[in-house]
């Protein structure tokens, strides 16, 4: 179970069907499902009876303070509504240039590595996915050394909280040798970095990016959120939307780089849409099989392989009994690939994302970002992340997977592969398409 957890409760699921119980450690009792009906009640129609587990809350609660990901009940609804401002349409718009011009700058970084020869995508593609993501709430000028102490702080904690997760016995280990102070010590100085900026950012002319609309939200007393409050909210958007779009993008390319039809056809997309324009929040929904091509990938390697919820009071949907203080885990892995529900599911087929075939798709049974009032906040900003940054590669590069490697999912917190996926990237032959097709 906890070297593969998603390979264990895919064969419970065959085993024992769409809804069963164990007991998590032997001890806590956990109720896994994939049963849509079970997954829209407990996500979305009675969200309400259902926390976020103890394990998010205590644990990523110690080092990341209060915010979106570590609250529940109405402190949570209050900094969601002021949140979602930050990713509404006209927000995303006016963040595609920020995003724009961090990708410039990644990919002058990634042109450099690729010429020596073959990368490991997945991290070069963390390390763009975090700058952008870092530039958008912080705004362009937050520098690359800042960055950098901040993308390893986060990493080396997130770790350090999954091992304090999947190894409890070793926790007063981790207090007494020291380990606990040292990475409280690191995330006090990755919080003194970004802490400069809030305060320099309260003398300075308003920004367009999201740490002004932290700034500028204001409760219904007429107050605003304080510094702290900020920055930990910053905190936690960075941890929750750096992994998971550099996730989705290597999966994507390693999926498209056995299926040159598919690679063929986005290529056309952005290349009748775009142009060489650099892509922005409009041009998200003219880019409808690129956006197939998307979801099918997110449904082959959804980045969250599960999410959690503690039940508050006894519950009941259908035959299922959830007592109070059990686990639910939504098997979103097991959902994805449930024969039930897709056909031929392991197959990578964008055209069930078709517009024509939308009828087929059972609610519910495609969850990358979750579900109810809970699911992803940052949902649009990674699809738009996603295509923009799928866009300027497609077009500047052609690329081949190094053949004879393992690739596999390793289902940690996020689905990463876990030896890597190495590519080679050769810079694209010009195509005249037009050109073509009247040829
Ligand atoms: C492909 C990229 C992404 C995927 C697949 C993804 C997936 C998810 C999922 C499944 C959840 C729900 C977790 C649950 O119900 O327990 C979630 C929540 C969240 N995501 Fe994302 N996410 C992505 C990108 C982002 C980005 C880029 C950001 C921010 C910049 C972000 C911020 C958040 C936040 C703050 C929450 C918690 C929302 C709340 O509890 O109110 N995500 N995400």
């Amino acid at each position: 179970m906890a070297a593969n957890p998603v390979q264990v409760l895919s064969k419970y699921t065959e085993l024992f069907g769409d809804t069963f119980r164990f007991y998590l450690g032997g001890i806590k009792e956990a109720i896994v499902t994939t049963n849509p009906a079970v997954i829209q009640h407990v996500l979305k129609t009675n969200a309400d009876n259902y926390q976020k587990s103890e394990i998010q809350v205590k644990r990523m609660g110690h080092f990341l303070g209060k915010g979106l990901l570590t609250t529940h009940g109405e402190p949570w609804k209050t900094q969601r509504r002021l949140i979602q401002k930050g990713f509404d349409r006209k927000q995303l718009e006016a963040l595609s240039a920020i995003m724009q011009d961090s990708l410039a700058e990644s990919l002058r970084d990634f042109d450099r590595q690729v010429r020596v020869g073959p990368v490991d995508i997945y991290p070069q593609l963390m390390k763009m996915t975090f700058a952008m993501v870092a530039r958008s709430l912080f705004g362009a000028k937050l520098k690359d050394e800042d960055i950098d102490v901040v993308s390893n702080t986060i990493c080396t904690v997130q770790e350090f909280i999954v091992r304090q997760t999947l190894q409890p016995y070793l926790n007063p280990w981790f207090e007494v040798s020291g380990e606990l102070r040292r990475h409280e010590e690191m995330r006090a100085r990755a919080d003194s970095v970004l802490m400069e900026y809030i305060k320099t950012r309260r003398h300075q002319a308003p920004g367009n990016d999201l740490l002004q609309t932290l700034m500028d939200a204001r409760y219904s007393d007429g107050e605003g959120m304080s510094d702290e409050l900020v920055l930990s909210e910053s905190m936690q958007l960075l941890v929750a939307g750096h992994e998971t779009s550099s996730n989705a993008l290597s999966w994507l390319l390693y999926l498209l780089s056995s299926r040159p039809d598919c690679l063929e056809r986005i290529r056309e997309e952005f290349h009748s849409v775009l142009g060489d324009a650099p892509l922005s929040f409009g041009d998200v929904s003219r880019l409808p099989f690129t956006t197939q091509v998307i979801l099918e990938a997110l449904r082959l390697y959804p980045p969250f392989w599960m999410v959690d919820r503690m039940a508050v009071a006894d519950d009941r949907v259908g035959d299922v009994d959830i007592p109070r203080g059990s686990t639910v885990i939504v098997f979103v892995y097991g959902a994805h690939h449930a024969p039930r529900y897709w056909e031929s599911p392991e197959s990578f087929d964008p055209e069930r994302f078709a517009k024509a075939n939308e009828k087929l798709q059972t609610p519910f049974t495609h969850l990358p970002f979750g579900g109810g009032p809970r699911g992803c906040i940052g949902g649009h900003y990674a699809m738009l992340q996603i295509l923009m940054i799928l866009s300027d590669l497609l077009r500047k590069y052609d690329f081949q997977l190094i053949p004879g490697q393992m690739i596999e999912a390793r289902p940690m917190v996020i689905l990463r592969p876990k030896h890597g996926i190495r590519m080679t990237f050769t810079q694209a032959i010009a195509r005249d398409r037009h050109a073509i097709i009247q040829e």
